[in-house]
């Protein structure tokens, strides 16, 4: 790289220069793939059919109003995002957008996403998006994710929603199966984000946030997340043989629990020095696990509804 083009590089860095890239990075788009895909999944496999278009409207403003919860949560905490090496480099920290710029565009979006999912599904639909931005905004990041170290527990409940706002812009209503893929989500966000906690803990620290790694130290945190693990089997098995299970929802039940539980028990037996000496890679691999698992559920539900409809089951 010459003189000049690493001066652009560094220019187009900048404080006050927000790219579009900036504004993608305020909606957290790589963690909201994966709620836009459950609630795509919850959907698609709830009865009844919706005509395609509505369907895929109803998608698009789920995706909008779970990214206008990202900016509300990065104007709230951009105080923490600026302490945490890992949240320094967001747009709001780095200064390439104000806090109030985010504010608006989180509001604006917040209000345009609950009304078109009003307009493209149904009235239920859009009050469960509305309350679901709220969970996450108000509840998790103004009220919880400060005050105690069951923050993601119950906070977490927000990440949960989106496959029964799916469901609900489908059929109008709830069923038991919304609810089992709610519970898998909710018991899983516990585990997906306590791995992750335990090789991040120093982060945590410096911002004052009261994860459970912080307050109850590793081997507090190592027990609960073999805890939510083992709670999870039942709950994925319960999906695997309700009516939107089948024969690939069981067996991805079957081979992700196991997996995953095993994970957890190396997590809960490792001694803290071996952890630390080799560098987390268990914690680190059940953390990228986690987010196998939610996805391989999603998806084998799509293919049991797949082998439904042509008849195969
Ligand atoms: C309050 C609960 C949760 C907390 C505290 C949490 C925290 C985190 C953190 C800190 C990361 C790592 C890096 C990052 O992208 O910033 C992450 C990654 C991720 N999370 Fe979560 N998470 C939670 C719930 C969820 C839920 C409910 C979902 C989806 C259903 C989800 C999906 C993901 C995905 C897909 C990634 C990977 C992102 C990437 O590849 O960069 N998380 N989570
Ligand atoms: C449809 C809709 C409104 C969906 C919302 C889905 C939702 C609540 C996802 C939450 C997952 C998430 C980004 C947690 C991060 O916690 P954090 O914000 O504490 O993490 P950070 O430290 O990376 O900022």
């Amino acid at each position: 790289m010459t003189d000049a083009t690493l001066h652009e590089a560094y220019d187009s860095a900048l404080p006050g220069e927000a790219q579009f890239g900036d504004y993608l990075a305020l909606l957290k788009p790589r963690v909201m793939s994966l709620v836009v895909f459950t609630a795509l999944v919850g959907l698609i496999v709830a009865p009844g059919s919706m005509h395609p278009i509505e369907a895929f409207a109803s998608v698009l403003f789920i995706a909008i109003g779970g990214g206008a919860s990202g900016a509300l949560n990065m104007w709230w905490d951009s105080d923490i995002d600026a302490v945490m090496k890992r949240t320094q480099g967001r747009p709001i920290p780095s200064g390439r957008v104000g806090r109030d710029e985010a504010l608006a565009i989180g509001l604006a979006l917040s209000g345009f996403s609950v009304v078109m999912l009003g307009l493209a599904a149904n009235a239920a639909a859009a009050a469960g998006l509305a309350f679901t931005i709220f969970f996450y905004v108000v509840v998790y990041s103004m009220w919880l994710k400060r005050s105690t170290p069951q923050n993601i527990v119950i906070g977490g409940a927000a990440g949960a929603f989106p496959p029964m706002i799916g469901w609900i812009a489908a059929t109008g209503t709830l069923s038991i199966e919304p609810v089992l893929m709610f519970l898998l989500i909710f018991m899983w966000t516990p585990p997906h984000f306590w791995a992750l906690a335990l090789f991040m803990r120093s982060d945590y620290d410096d911002a004052g946030v009261p994860m459970l790694t912080v307050t109850h130290g590793r081997r507090k945190t190592r027990a609960h997340i073999l805890a939510y693990t083992l709670l999870l089997c039942p709950v994925a098995l319960a999906l695997a043989f309700s009516p939107v299970g089948g024969p690939a929802t069981l067996a991805t039940a079957i081979l992700c629990n196991a997996w995953f539980v095993k994970g957890a028990v190396t997590l809960w037996r490792r001694d803290e020095e071996i952890a630390a000496a080799d560098g987390y890679k268990a914690e680190k691999s059940v953390f990228r696990f986690s987010l196998l698992y939610t996805f391989a559920h999603f998806g084998a539900l799509l293919v049991d509804a797949a082998l439904r409809t042509g008849g195969l089951i």
